[in-house]
C-alpha cells in the first residue's frame, strides 16, 4: 500500500498541528510540518505530498475573521499551488481553524453558484464554545467519512456557525451529499436539517452543519476536532467503561485518508 505524505500547514497562531501530525502517523501516514512562509518561498515544495491539512488554532490571532488572512495569503501567494491539490486526485482537510480558511478560500463551496454560497460566522450566542459534541454522518461522498455513522468529538471555536447565503444553496449542498456531518443529539442516529435547540447544535449552524465537503468529497472541513480524540483515553468517560476501544472517535477520519491511497 502507498503510503501517502500529508503537508501541514502551520502559520503564526497554529495551535493543533502536532497533535494533528500525530493523527496522520497513527494512521500510517508520513507527515511534515511546514510554515506557510517556506511554502511561499518555494511553492514546489507541495508537490511532494498527497494531502494538504491545514489543522486547528488561531491563525494571525482571528483577527478581522478567523481564518480571513490566512486564506487571503494563501490565495495571493500560493493560490496556484492551492488550485492544483484541489483539482488532482488528492486530499485536503480543513480541522476547526483549517475549516473557516477553506471556507474564505471557496474551495469547499464550489459549485453551487458563480457569487460565495455560504460562510462561517459567529455562534448565536456569541461566545468560544469548548466540550465535546455528539455527530451524524450524512449520505455523503467524502472520503474522509467513509463507513462512520456517528462520532463523539470535542468542538472549540467561537466562529462555528455554517450559513448558507439561502435555501436554494442549502438545499444544492444538501441534494449532493455535501453537508456532510452534523451535530445531532445523544441518542440520535440520524442527521437532521431541522435546526437543533442549543445544546445539541452548539452555534446555530443551518441545518445543524458540523462540516462539509466538495463535489468530490476529495476536500474536508468540520469544526469539531478529530485529532483530540485518537486515543480512547481521550474520551471524558473512558475511566468509567469497562472495555476500551483500540482507538478513539477520531481516528477513523485519518485512516480513511491513508486508506484512500492503498485503494
Ligand atoms: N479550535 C480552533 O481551531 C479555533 C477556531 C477559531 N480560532 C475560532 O475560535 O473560531
Amino acid at each position: 500500500m502507498a503510503v501517502p505524505r500529508v503537508l501541514i500547514l502551520r502559520a503564526p497562531g497554529t495551535n493543533c498541528d502536532e497533535e494533528t501530525a500525530f493523527a496522520f502517523e497513527a494512521a500510517g501516514a508520513v507527515t511534515e510540518r511546514v510554515h506557510v512562509n517556506r511554502l511561499i518561498e518555494n511553492p514546489k515544495l507541495a508537490e511532494d505530498f498527497q494531502v494538504l491539512c491545514l489543522p486547528g488554532g488561531f491563525s494571525y490571532g482571528d483577527d478581522i475573521a478567523a481564518g480571513r488572512i490566512l486564506a487571503s495569503q494563501l490565495d495571493r501567494n500560493l493560490g496556484d499551488m492551492v488550485r492544483q491539490f484541489c483539482d488532482q486526485d488528492r486530499l485536503v482537510l480543513g480541522i476547526c481553524n483549517g475549516f473557516q480558511v477553506l471556507m474564505r478560500l471557496g474551495v469547499l463551496t464550489s459549485g453551487v453558484r458563480e457569487t460565495q454560497p455560504a460562510t462561517l460566522t459567529w455562534n448565536d450566542h456569541g461566545r468560544f464554545e469548548d466540550r465535546w459534541v455528539h455527530l451524524s454522518v450524512d449520505e455523503t461522498p467524502c472520503v474522509f467519512l467513509k463507513g462512520i455513522d456517528q462520532m463523539y468529538l470535542p468542538i472549540a471555536h467561537a466562529e462555528g456557525k455554517f450559513v448558507t447565503a439561502d435555501a436554494e444553496a442549502l438545499k444544492a449542498f444538501g441534494d449532493a451529499g455535501r453537508l456532510a456531518l452534523r451535530y445531532t443529539t445523544a441518542d440520535a442516529g440520524q442527521t437532521s436539517d431541522e435546526v437543533l435547540p442549543f445544546p445539541s447544535n452548539p452555534n446555530g449552524s443551518e441545518a445543524n452543519v458540523a462540516g462539509i465537503c466538495d463535489a468530490t468529497g476529495r476536500l474536508f472541513g468540520l469544526m469539531p476536532h478529530p485529532e483530540r480524540h485518537i486515543d480512547p483515553t481521550h474520551h471524558p468517560q473512558w475511566t468509567r467503561r469497562t472495555e476500551q476501544p483500540q482507538w478513539g472517535e477520531g481516528f477513523a477520519i485519518f485512516k480513511n485518508a491513508v486508506d484512500y491511497f492503498g485503494e
